[in-house]
């Protein structure tokens, strides 16, 4: 199982995900504006895993400076890497409640980096819950479809939607898994396949919009995606391409399944419609592993997310257990 985030106790260690799988290199974060330039440049995705690196990025920045001045200033550039996973603000919140009133600090750096390694820690815990309720629920379900990298890349380790994958094939219940290539950041393509090919499971690449063939045709019994936000009514927010896909599932009436762990779950964001969309740079889709495809000039639009509407979800997988609609999660 590759690990994704390494801390070295004075730096963070993350793999490069942007040139994977051709390339195995690693991006060294020594400050918080470093962790978050590696946040929002995509050396490191996926929701829990964006919060597990923006807790160790509040450690680099009390280790640099722990006056609360630096501290506030560091959740905020944090805060600013990316809009969408509610992860990240997750994190950052757990800290500053674990560290509790600047005026009681006593060793803010060192209670900072107990609070990251225990957040990191938890994170593996609850992907491993994950993948056994969630295999629980899917009895009969062999052959799944997913979207984007939910692994070991996208989390502290196993994953989420892929730890359901892993824990099917662990019990010999996988014979198929097609992996969507998730245009334009080619998540499913570069890191699902290649994370599928490292534990052997039986993968097979298709483009984003083959699902409705796939179901078309019989040939996959259910789609098992992440989350980047649940709202309270279950309206979750999840790679740009998985709603359509929803509406492909509810229309053939095959089981639509969101994984995520309880702290990509935001009660306090109402609906999907309160959830923040990031837009990302053009040229992500304007051209393919930095090659242009378009002419130049060419207007784009670049969400990276989309809300899949609760009415679609067939169940919400976290390490507490199964939700069934309707959600309530306030
Ligand atoms: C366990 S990862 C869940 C989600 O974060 C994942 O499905 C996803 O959409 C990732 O988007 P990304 O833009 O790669 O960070």
């Amino acid at each position: 199982m590759v690990e994704a985030i390494k801390w070295h106790g004075d730096h963070l260690e993350l793999l490069d995900q942007r040139v994977l799988p051709f390339e195995t290199s690693f991006v060294q974060c020594r400050t918080a504006q470093e962790t978050a330039d590696a946040i929002r440049n995509m050396v490191v995705r996926g929701a829990p895993a964006i919060g597990v690196t923006a807790s160790y990025g509040l450690v680099l920045a009390l280790q640099n400076d722990a006056s609360p001045q630096a501290f506030h200033a560091a959740c905020e550039v944090l805060a600013a890497s990316r809009p969408t996973a509610i992860n990240l603000f997750d994190a950052i919140d757990n800290t500053k409640e674990g560290l509790g009133n600047p005026a009681g600090w006593q060793n803010p750096a060192a209670e900072a980096e107990r609070i990251a390694v225990a957040y990191h820690q938890d994170d593996l815990a609850k992907n491993k819950a994950i993948g056994r309720h969630g295999a629980q629920f899917l009895a009969g379900q062999r052959r799944v479809l997913t979207h984007c990298n939910t692994g070991s890349l996208a989390t502290s380790g196993w994953g989420t939607a892929l730890g359901i994958i892993r824990q099917l094939n662990e019990e010999q219940r996988l014979t198929q898994v097609y992996a969507n290539e998730t245009r334009p950041f080619l998540q499913g393509a570069r890191l699902t396949v290649w994370e599928c090919q490292q534990d052997k499971l039986p993968v097979t690449l298709v483009t984003d919009g083959m699902g409705g063939h796939l179901m078309n045709a019989d040939m996959v019994d259910c789609v098992i995606v992440g989350a980047d936000r649940i709202a309270a009514n279950g309206d979750t927010a999840n790679k740009i391409g998985t709603s359509m896909l929803a509406m492909a599932a509810h229309f053939h009436g095959i089981p639509f399944v969101v994984a995520a762990p309880t702290t990509t779950i935001a009660t306090k964001t109402l609906t999907g419609k309160d959830i923040p969309i990031e837009e990302r740079p053009h040229d992500e889709v304007s051209h393919v592993r930095k090659n242009p495809i378009t002419a130049p000039n060419t207007a784009v639009f670049n969400p990276a997310f989309d809300v899949t509407p609760a009415a679609l979800i067939s169940a919400i997988v976290t390490e507490d257990g199964i939700f069934h609609p309707p959600f309530k999660f306030n």
